[in-house]
């Protein structure tokens, strides 16, 4: 397929603002109003990502390391958009949330930046190999809600190269918030390192987060947080649909079947480009132990 015919492809509600695009459910005094309208608490959490680099998965270690709860699934809102019938944070304006809250978001730093280096906003980052992401962000692409996307993995592949994606550029977005990587209240995880070593993760988010665990609740918290045990827990809650759009394979390489090799070459040029001069890397195969 052409891209001009994919690009004839119509993103629901597609809003274009500063040069990235941005999903319909988003509000639209986006610019200004959204970081402005959260009086943050000083106990509030922001899960900051780009799209399928691990969302859910941290939505849910974190709620659990801060709430001790047994029920499940957890949902936190996104500060930006609407989720199914789940009001949006800025929507509700941030209150009536129990504490400490947790937030999601897909924005980049700039968004946050006063709320992070002024108002000591707690944020924790989670980055995932660019490659993964766009297999992950395909898929989610070919379901109904974003309008079932008409082409191959490689159409969605020029959207990317063209910057077309919503929520802009994989690459942008990673490089922005490894540049605050020394930000005393901000927290960057690998989605490889969970995959490779979750109770390391959620000792160290327990600490940055000041929260005292026994070695007995963090395997719980381990235990529960694994692709089988949370893919089950959304399935029962929610439906296989929309359990699949948050639970496909989570696997380190699944790219592998995906690229052809310009498309490793192109994507190897932009890591390159992007992450090579600020010294960040990504683990992109399964790692046997
Ligand atoms: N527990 C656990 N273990 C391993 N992997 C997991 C887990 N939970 C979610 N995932 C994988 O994360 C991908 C979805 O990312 P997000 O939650 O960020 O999606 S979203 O942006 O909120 O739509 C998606 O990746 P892919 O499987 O590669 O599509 C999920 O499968």
């Amino acid at each position: 397929m052409e891209i001009s015919q994919v690009q004839g492809w119509k993103i629901p509600g597609k809003t274009t603002y500063r040069g990235v695009n941005y999903h319909f459910q988003i509000i639209p005094d986006l610019d200004i109003d959204i970081a402005n309208k959260w009086a943050v608490a000083p106990t509030d959490v922001l899960i900051a990502t780009y799209p399928k680099s691990g969302t859910t998965w941290m939505g849910s270690l974190v709620h659990e390391i801060l709430h001790d709860t047994t029920s499940r699934p957890h949902f936190q809102p996104f500060v930006e958009m609407n989720i199914g019938n789940r009001p949006c944070a800025s929507s509700m304006s941030f209150n009536g949330f129990a504490h400490p809250r947790v937030f999601k978001t897909h924005l980049g730093y700039d968004f946050f930046e006063d709320k992070i280096q002024k108002e000591c906003l707690k944020t924790i980052v989670v980055m995932r190999n660019p490659k993964d992401v766009l297999v992950s962000y395909y898929h989610m692409h070919k379901m109904k809600h974003l309008n079932s996307f008409p082409g191959s993995f490689h159409d969605f592949f020029d959207l990317f190269k063209h910057k077309e994606l919503i929520f802009g550029d994989p690459f942008d977005s990673c490089a922005k918030w490894w540049q605050q990587r020394s930000s005393r209240n901000l927290m960057i995880v690998k989605y490889e390192d969970i995959i490779m070593d979750c109770t390391d993760v959620v000792r160290k988010i327990a600490n940055f987060l000041g929260v005292p665990l026994t070695e007995k609740r963090i395997s719980e918290i381990v235990q529960r947080g694994s692709f089988g045990a949370m893919k089950e827990a959304y399935t029962s809650f929610s439906g296989a649909i929309f359990s699949k759009a948050f639970f496909r394979k989570g696997v380190i390489g699944d790219w592998m079947n995906y690229f052809n090799d310009e498309e490793v070459e192109y994507i190897n040029n932009m890591s390159k480009m992007y992450f090579d001069p600020i010294g960040l890397s990504f683990v992109d195969r399964p790692v046997t132990q």
